[in-house]
């Protein structure tokens, strides 16, 4: 194995700001004493409102422990980052940060429901190889097949442009892939058909409490769904509740993204690609990335930036020019990924949901008993949704979680430091 210096700080443009906007809750009257015990002793009927990874993999292994759950979500399951980023999963590269534990956790339980749910055919799951490279980007892009300088064996025959400095960072052992759609979608549907979990499309309007615990969920519209517990995965949706802005703020940064689909799929192999990428036009270096799948397809992503959350996911659209970015890097490093020999089957942009310290905010919120968050996941949501929503369904079902202390992520770290508290 090639050893890594920082690999996590390749993935750091990605941890930058945007602003959110706020809308209301409503707390109201109080329960009678009893029905509130009865409650706390059988946490069993749980609403968790959100279908991307965070809030499906809660529901799932909720579900899986035994609750009667219902998902509520806005638009379509995996509508957002959930369906559009990348799936990269890595072992170790957030070692010796608060989401160590939370990663390797996570990575393992990828391993396991990908023989589960038969990852590998169902959702691309796949170990893979991962290198980081420069690629300088020329006016005159070298013939196909040409032998690109500076490079070593490492690097595959299909990346033949212009590259340098080719590291191994990542080796099958220590990271892997998904699709992360069809992961989430493959998740929702077995806990939907083995678990029960229902699946409600509409919009989470506010948390009725009662007497400082959770009394039942309300939807645009009126329909009103009686809890136990409601677990709030709203991504970088998260801050448009108050109940959540008024503690702690998440924000959403814009990322962008291109799925190509290549004439020749089998030239392409099982190798992520972590570029520093010099344009010709000179300025600073980006660093996209670039991920193969089994599906044939050729991922790539980067150009994020501060932009306001759209209230509507489908509402989302990329900026052109990053597109354009993304194409021509997709041409500089490969012959098989420019224009004419693959072909564009997706481009689009979505949001990251990132917190002031950089770190997820999971757990129960202080002073509403059956309230719980998980959102701020940032650009480790895919790798991390699965030891999130175990964790989740432990702490809400027999109140502490064992899989990963959750400590660190609480929301009452954010106690006294905003305006307005819970
Ligand atoms: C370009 C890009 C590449 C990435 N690559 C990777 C990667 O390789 N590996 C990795 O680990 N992570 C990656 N990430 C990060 C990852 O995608 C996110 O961390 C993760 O998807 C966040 O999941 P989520 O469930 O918190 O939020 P989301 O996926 O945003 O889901 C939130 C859901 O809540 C719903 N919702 C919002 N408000 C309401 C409401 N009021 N009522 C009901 N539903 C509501 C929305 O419709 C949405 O479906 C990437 C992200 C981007 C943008």
């Amino acid at each position: 194995m090639v050893a890594v210096t920082s690999p996590a700080s390749l993935r750091s443009p990605f941890f930058q700001r945007t602003r959110s906007t706020r809308t209301s809750i409503r707390s109201s009257s109080l329960a009678s004493s009893s029905s509130m015990e009865e409650r706390q002793s059988h946490p069993r009927r749980v609403v968790v409102c959100g279908g991307g990874v965070i809030g499906v993999c809660t529901a799932y292994f909720l579900a899986k422990k035994g609750a009667s759950v219902t998902l509520v979500e806005k638009s379509s399951v995996a509508c957002a980052a959930s369906g559009k980023a990348g799936g990269f999963l890595a072992l170790d590269w957030c070692d010796g940060q608060p989401l160590s534990a939370l990663a390797r956790a996570s990575f393992d339980l990828h391993r396991l429901l990908a023989q589960e749910l038969d990852g590998p055919r169902a959702y691309g799951y796949r170990p893979l190889t991962t290198l980081s490279l420069s690629v300088t980007e020329s006016p005159d892009p070298p013939p196909s097949g040409s032998t690109p300088s500076g490079t070593s064996n490492a690097v595959p025959d299909w990346v033949d442009g212009l590259v340098q400095k080719p590291r191994t960072i990542g080796t099958p052992a220590t990271t892997a892939q998904v699709h992360p759609q069809l992961f989430v979608r493959a998740l929702i549907s077995k806990a939907v058909e083995n678990y029960g979990v229902e699946v409600v499309i509409g919009k989470l309007e506010r948390v009725e409490v009662e007497g400082g615990r959770v009394a039942s969920a309300v939807l645009e519209g009126g329909r009103v769904i009686d809890s136990d517990a409601v677990v709030l995965a709203l991504g970088p949706w998260s801050c448009k509740l108050e109940l959540l802005s008024s503690l702690f703020r998440v924000y959403g940064l814009k990322a962008h993204s291109i799925v190509l689909e290549p004439k020749e799929p089998d030239a392409i192999t099982a190798h992520a690609l972590f570029l520093g990428y010099y344009s010709s036009q000179g300025g600073k270096p980006l660093d996209p990335e670039v991920y193969p799948r089994p599906t044939g397809e050729v991922y790539v992503c980067g150009m994020s930036a501060e932009a306001e959350v759209p209230d509507d996911p489908e509402q989302i659209v990329g900026n052109p020019e990053s597109i354009r970015v993304l194409k021509r890097v997709a041409g500089t490093v490969s012959s098989h990924l420019r224009e004419g020999e693959a072909e564009v089957k997706a481009e689009q942009a979505c949001f990251l949901p990132c917190t002031d310290d950089g770190v997820p905010v999971i757990g129960e919120l202080p002073g509403i008993a059956g309230c719980y968050v998980a959102t701020g996941h940032n650009c480790w949501g895919i790798l991390n949704g699965p030891a999130t929503g175990a964790a989740m369904a432990e702490l809400v079902l027999d109140g502490r979680a064992s899989i990963v202390d959750l400590t660190r992520f609480s929301p009452a770290r954010f106690v006294g430091r905003r305006k307005g508290l819970v």
